[in-house]
């Protein structure tokens, strides 16, 4: 059985404490989720907002390496095979928002990985699906990642907010995977592309999760906005009505 993530590390900015785990964390459930959590701390937080994050990739493609360069703005060079969920907040746009990342290594299995895929789309508000642009099975993993997610229709997962990485750019005389056809595969997908080095630049890493969060904003808004819409068309037509019924 999976035994889910296994630690929670909380991140305000600093170094994450990768070897002591605070608490066990039971998969990720609706107990774990809290969707759009509003907090009602201070006045600065009322329109705080958490978004969920799955980082996803074949393994050694640096997912790890990303998460930990947006974390702590560092590249260590070697990370565990420990999967974690940490936790972050960052202000963005003059908003505060916490996220919740989920790094996990990536496993053959793909009975055991169908599985933990459904729990992850399940979770997540927004995926980072990562690829080395030195290994082009790496690639097709991403592109299989992305139809899966699309695929799964039945979630209303068609417009969940996508980033493709194609990361180890420092080592572009090994590329094997042309820039243009991760910017393609994201065209033809509705994803964004960017291309990194998580070992060389720490921005080209914040703009990926920056993208992301914008995109998982917007999704939420165009969820909110016909329910507006709908909200308003209801009260005028219950208007009309009225004054029709008023006339008889
Ligand atoms: N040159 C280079 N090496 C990188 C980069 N990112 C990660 N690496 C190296 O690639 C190896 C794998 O990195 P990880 O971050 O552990 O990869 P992962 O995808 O989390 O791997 P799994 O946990 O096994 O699935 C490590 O030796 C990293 O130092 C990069 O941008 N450039």
């Amino acid at each position: 059985m999976d035994p889910g993530p296994r630690e929670v590390v909380r991140s305000g900015g600093g170094i994450p404490n990768f070897a002591a785990p605070r608490r066990a964390l039971a998969p990720p459930s609706a107990a774990v989720r809290v969707r759009g959590a509003i907090s009602t701390g201070s006045k600065m937080n009322a329109f705080k907002m958490d978004a969920n994050i799955v980082i996803l990739g074949s393994d050694s493609v640096g997912k790890s390496a990303l998460t930990v360069r947006f974390l702590t703005r560092r590249f260590i060079g070697e990370y565990g095979d420990i999967e974690s969920i940490y936790s972050h907040n960052i202000c963005l746009d003059g908003r505060e928002m916490t996220l919740n990342i989920w790094d996990s290594p990536y496993s053959q299995d793909f009975s055991q990985e169908s599985l933990l895929c459904e729990k992850r789309l399940q979770w997540a508000d927004g995926f980072v699906l990562v690829y080395s642009i030195c290994d082009r099975s790496s690639f097709n993993t991403v592109s299989r990642m992305i139809h899966c997610i699309r695929a799964s229709k039945d979630l209303g997962l068609e417009k969940m907010p996508i980033i493709i990485v194609g990361n180890k750019r420092d080592l572009h005389h090994r590329r094997t995977v042309f820039s243009e056809e991760g910017r393609l595969l994201a065209l033809s997908s509705d994803c964004h592309f960017y291309e990194v080095s998580a070992a060389e630049n720490y921005h080209s890493v914040l703009m990926v999760f920056h993208a992301l969060v914008d995109r998982i904003r917007e999704c939420r808004s165009a969820v909110k906005k016909p329910a507006g819409i709908r909200g308003i068309v209801k009260s005028m037509s219950a208007v009309f009505n009225r004054k029709r019924t008023d006339s008889l």
